[in-house]
């Protein structure tokens, strides 16, 4: 090879490189570069610190880790997680059935709308997203149903990017997002005229707590609705193989337990809910939702060695390099979940505050 060839070449991988670190990078447009990659609210050289006491959270037997650790450990894991989610995945933060013929983006905005559509809420009127992390179901809702939407997320580093996309989205008046804690929600009583969670819930540590706020901050007569994360029917707990995945999901996503799909509803009637549906989303007809995880695996791979380049020269905090590290094995045990059928992402649940419930419950 030539000089001049040499030059050529070193040069064109250097523009690809370029091209992709600081303009192609983010899965949606205005969202995060690989350059921009940080450790949320924490700080670059705590990023590797936070990661490790992440994981002995796992090491401990889960008896001694009480349920009152769980908030802030989920708001450590999205801290790390945030704009690695959002560079590689988007604003949505949950999974969508594949839809012949459309592209992901679209699939994610109808499986939000569907949302929306079962609580039946009319424009103007006040509803509850719950765990709302940056707000991309929020957005595609409140533009859908032009109801007004107040997002609820733990973690305050997600607050700031949920208001500034709300606000370059131009839908800042039909959206507020608030920092708190779902299981104790700072809202009055019966405020809200229908509530919805998108893959959240899941973070509680008891499904009872969170079900019993939404009940509570619920008028009276309005609906809720939740996709929830559960083991299904096929799911058995003797099966060493089944046992591997579902650790693998809940070790990857900040899971104090997952929950058996039977549960749900059992839950919902005991804190006051009439059960109006139930229905596995996931289930045929419906086409494989971790379709979009397997056909990027290759991008997951480039993905890693910008992360690790980044990391080396000092651009993405250190630690960046075991989280993605985590995240790129978390998607093989989804993958792993979907195919066998023994984990939905999406056990869709629709509920009721009875018009006769008390005003101060
Ligand atoms: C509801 C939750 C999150 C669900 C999903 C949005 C995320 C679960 C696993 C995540 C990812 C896995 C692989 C990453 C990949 C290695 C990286 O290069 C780019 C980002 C990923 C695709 C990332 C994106 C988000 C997920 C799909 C939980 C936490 C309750
Ligand atoms: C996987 S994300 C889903 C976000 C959003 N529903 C979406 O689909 O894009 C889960 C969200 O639940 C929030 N969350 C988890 N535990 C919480 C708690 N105890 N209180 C408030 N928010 C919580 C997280 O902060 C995060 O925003």
């Amino acid at each position: 090879m030539d000089s001049m060839t040499l030059i050529c070449t070193v040069g064109l991988l250097f523009v690809g490189l370029y091209w992709f670190v600081c303009i192609h990078g983010p899965a949606e447009q205005k969202g995060k570069r690989a350059v921009d990659l940080s450790g949320g609210s924490i700080s670059s050289e705590k990023v590797q610190d936070k990661y490790d006491q992440y994981w002995s959270f796992f090491r401990r037997p889960k008896e001694i880790e009480t349920a009152e650790k769980v908030p802030d450990f989920v708001d450590t894991f999205y801290n790390l997680v945030t704009d690695i989610y959002e560079w590689g995945w988007g604003q949505s933060f949950h999974f969508s059935p594949s839809i012949p013929g459309k592209s992901h983006r679209d699939a994610t905005r109808l499986h939000e709308e569907m949302a929306v559509d079962l609580i039946k809420v009319s424009p103007g009127q006040k509803i509850l997203d719950v765990g709302c992390g940056v707000g991309g179901p929020m957005r595609a809702i409140a533009a859908h149903s032009r109801a007004k939407v107040t997002g609820i997320t733990i973690n305050e580093y997600q607050v700031k990017r949920a208001k500034m996309h709300n606000k370059k989205a131009g839908l800042d008046s039909l959206c507020e997002v608030v920092c708190g804690n779902f299981l104790e929600m700072p809202f009055e009583s019966n405020t809200f005229d229908g509530a919805y969670s998108i893959e959240a819930t899941c973070h509680a540590p008891k499904l009872d707590d969170v079900y019993a706020e939404v009940f509570r901050v619920l008028k009276p007569g309005s609906l809720y609705m939740s996709y929830e994360w559960v083991t299904t029917s096929k799911y058995n707990g003797d099966n060493e193989e089944h046992r591997d995945v579902i650790q693998g999901i809940e070790r990857g996503d900040a899971l104090p337990g997952l929950r058996r799909y039977d549960e749900i509803a059992a839950v919902a009637k005991k804190v006051g809910f009439e059960v109006v549906e139930e229905r596995d989303l996931a289930a045929p007809p419906s086409l494989p939702w971790w379709d979009r995880l397997k056909m990027g695996r290759i991008a997951y791979w480039r993905n890693h060695i910008v992360v690790t380049v980044l990391a080396a020269i000092g651009v993405a905090p250190k630690g960046t390099v075991d989280v993605h590290d985590m995240l790129f094995k978390t998607a093989d045990y989804f993958t792993r979940g979907g195919e066998t059928g023994i984990f939905s992402p999406m056990h869709m649940i629709l509920c009721r505050k009875p018009v006769d419930a008390k005003s101060d419950s």
